[in-house]
């Protein structure tokens, strides 16, 4: 007789481990597959080991700024196997405290693949065991995509890969224009790398505000990455030293490593989806209402595969969110409406709320004000950087629409003007404000006159 549990959670991932915890917690039996390792994308190959990286780079920044500050450092030089190494162990590290956090409530752990074989059938690809389940939840996550295939492109490399890299390369194109993309950019960059980044629009970070990706591509240019835009790669070769890239305009680049981040697919495929009748939407992600449900009513979905915001802490709400609904009594929906979120980029952003496009293009009559200026930290250490803060505000209303900063801190900043702005804050509330002096982020509560 096949074992049962009351839910089986595919996807070890943010959104799959906190609906097993959750779940368990409210007494269900659970049991959770992963195939790779625990943590998920967010732990083993996403914002933790890229934000180590980040770190790694600003100290090249530090260096370089010291001096300004009197201070004078010798023989410093930077090792990318020890930093491979020690991002290793500590990414092990939390894998651990996954695995201790999902059994202490009891979570059952089965270290393979599952696929779904019916609405309340999963079946362990590895040992072929098969288990009844009265629920299921999709939290498989999402993979990179390779794009239109080019001669080739199985030279390159995506961001699971630059994570394991050998060796530093001395010189890198990076193909996307997305923010894992630019981040990966002005990492590497920072660690000495040359970088081209290669992208078919002609502005980095789509969706984003105008100043901020207008700000943030002038700092990049500035820190010595090629942003070539309107171009695509379409070929890639063997080359003496590297690997030949040929691009759209016909030019061609030898580097060391090519890395391609120009965008992720839900991971959908070889599921089972198609054998229960799971509904996909145009991109292969699986299509669920405000719960989490499916169009199968004991099969939900969390986090990426749902390709509606693929943030780390979105796939954790939207899990708990499901775990709370169906097994704690206590149903709830996740806003989706005022995220913030940050891109490591250097500078830095952080953003919560419209782009002053996206409100003037929903029908807002909208006040712009906004600050570009230099940082203080930047006065004695020389370095040529702006920062930016900027508030779009609802005319009528003088609500806070949208809140967008770049420059050191800025990830930081925004978290905590998202709770302001997620509690209906005005342009008056802010102005209310006592500032916090010397800081970058007194100027949000200092903005006095309108820019447009
Ligand atoms: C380079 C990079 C940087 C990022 N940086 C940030 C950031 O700074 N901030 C942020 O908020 N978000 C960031 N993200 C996004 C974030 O990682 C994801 O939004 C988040 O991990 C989604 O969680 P999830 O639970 O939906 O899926 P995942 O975390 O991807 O977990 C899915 C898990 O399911 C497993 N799996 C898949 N199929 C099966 C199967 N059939 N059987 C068993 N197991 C299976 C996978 O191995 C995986 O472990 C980043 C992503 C990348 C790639």
């Amino acid at each position: 007789m096949s074992r049962s549990v009351d839910l089986f959670v595919i996807g070890g991932g943010s959104g799959g481990v906190r609906a097993a915890r959750i779940a368990a917690g409210h007494g269900a039996k659970v049991m959770l597959a992963e195939e790779y390792r625990l943590g998920g994308t967010c732990v083993i190959r996403g914002c933790v080991p890229k934000k180590l990286f980040v770190y790694a780079g600003r100290y090249a920044h530090d260096l370089e700024d010291m001096a300004g500050y009197g201070w004078t450092v010798e023989n410093a030089r930077f090792d990318w196997p020890t930093l491979i190494a020690r991002k290793d162990a500590e990414i092990g590290r939390l894998e651990g405290i996954y695995r201790r956090n999902l059994a202490a409530p009891g979570v059952e752990i089965v270290d393979e693949r599952a696929v779904i074989e019916g609405p309340n059938t999963v079946r362990l690809v590895g040992s072929g065991e098969v288990i009844e389940a009265r629920y299921i939840l999709i939290a498989v996550g999402a993979h990179p995509a390779l794009g239109p295939a080019i001669p080739g492109c199985e030279l390159a490399i995506t961001s699971n890969e630059a994570f394991h890299l050998p060796q530093l390369p001395r010189r890198i194109i990076v193909q996307g224009g997305g923010y894992i993309a630019v981040e990966f950019a002005c990492l590497f960059r920072a660690l000495g790398c040359e970088v081209s980044l290669v992208l078919r629009a002609d502005q980095i970070l789509r969706g984003f505000d105008e100043d901020v990706r207008t700000l943030v591509a002038a700092e990049m240019r500035h820190a010595g990455i090629d942003i070539l835009t309107g171009r695509t790669l379409t070929g890639i070769a063997k080359a003496e030293g590297g690997k030949r890239v040929s691009l759209s305009d016909g030019s061609e680049l030898v580097v060391e490593e090519v890395m391609l981040a120009i965008g992720r697919l839900p991971n959908t495929q070889k599921l089972g989806l198609d054998t229960v009748g799971v509904a996909l939407d145009k991109s292969g992600a699986v299509i669920v209402d405000a719960q989490g449900q499916t169009n199968v009513p004991s099969i939900y979905a969390v986090g990426d595969v749902t390709n509606r915001i693929n943030l780390t802490p979105v796939a954790i709400r939207e899990g708990h969110a499901f775990a709370d609904t169906v097994f704690g009594n206590k149903p709830w929906t996740v806003d989706h409406s005022t995220v913030a979120t940050a891109v490591f980029t250097e500078p830095e952003v952080g953003t919560v709320g419209l782009s002053e496009q996206a409100a003037r293009d929903a029908g807002h009559q909208v006040d712009i004000y906004k600050a570009q200026f230099r940082p203080m930290r930047a006065t004695l250490s020389g370095r040529e950087t702006k920062m930016l803060v900027k508030l779009v505000v609802d005319a009528v209303s003088d609500k806070v629409l949208g809140c967008h900063v770049v420059g050191e801190s800025a990830g930081e900043i925004i978290q905590m003007a998202a709770i302001a702005i997620g509690m209906g804050a005005t342009k008056a509330d802010f102005d209310r404000t006592v500032a916090v002096h010397p800081t970058a982020a007194e100027e949000l509560v200092t903005l006095r006159s309108k820019a447009s």
